[in-house]
């Protein structure tokens, strides 16, 4: 275990409900009514992910986005560093093929969040050591949002948890009844992609996600 840090740019309260968004999943609907609905339902982050948008589209993404997400809520941009800078995003998440952790920090500075994926406890301990805020890990379950995710299992996310002092969401394939394994993992919370916005109702599925993930974390 790491010592412990001066203060915590992310709350673990924050990473309960991750949302992360996918424009594949929205059917007609627009992104903004699809997040607005899962902040309603109890969403306590947002992530926009959006892998085939310009920086300067998911710029203008981010400026409709903020209008609709509460201003407690948390709100990041996925790889793209300088989408983030401009859009003045609270903060990127990158992966480990993105731009490195310390070149995040550097270039958002010390208020903003920056989360990194990791599958391994040695990825998790150097993205620690770099400044990250928080730590994604997955893929727990296999996923159609993202079917080339390498699998992460339960033992190593609970070894994960274990060895750094910072917040760790899951991800991959966490639903309302999936997100029962993540009990006695250590984790923070569910990130979630298809199961908010591939749903009809995303209001209630974030309504429902929440209370399991409060029964188990
Ligand atoms: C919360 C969270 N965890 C992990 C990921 C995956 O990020 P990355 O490895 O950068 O892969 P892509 O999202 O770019 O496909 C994530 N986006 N969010
Ligand atoms: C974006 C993403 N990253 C993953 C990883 O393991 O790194 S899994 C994933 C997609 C998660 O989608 P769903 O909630 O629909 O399963």
């Amino acid at each position: 275990m790491q010592s412990p840090r001066e203060y915590l740019r992310c709350h673990p309260e924050a990473l309960r409900l991750y949302a992360v968004t996918d424009a594949s999943w929205l059917g007609g609907r627009t992104l903004d009514e699809c997040v607005l609905e899962a902040a309603e339902g109890g969403a306590t982050f947002v992530q926009l992910r959006d892998k085939r948008a310009s920086t300067s589209d998911l710029v203008e993404q981010c400026g409709r986005l903020r209008r609709v997400i509460p201003g407690d809520v948390p709100f990041v941009i996925n790889d793209d560093l300088e989408a983030a800078l401009v859009a003045q995003a609270d903060g990127v998440h990158v992966g480990q093929s993105d731009a490195a952790c310390e070149e995040a920090r550097r270039v958002l500075g010390p208020e903003k969040i920056v989360g990194v994926s990791v599958q391994t406890v040695d990825q998790a301990l150097a993205a620690s050591e770099a400044g990250a805020d928080y730590l994604g890990v997955g893929a727990l379950f296999k996923t159609a949002t993202k079917p080339e995710a390498a699998d992460v299992c339960l033992a190593t996310l609970s070894d994960i948890c274990r060895s750094v002092d910072i917040p760790v969401v899951a991800i991959g394939g966490l639903n309302e009844k999936t997100v029962a394994a993540l009990e006695g993992t250590g984790v923070a919370g569910a990130a979630v992609v298809s199961a908010l916005f591939a749903a009809s109702d995303i209001r209630q599925a974030a309504r429902g996600l929440k209370s399991a993930i409060d029964r188990v974390i």
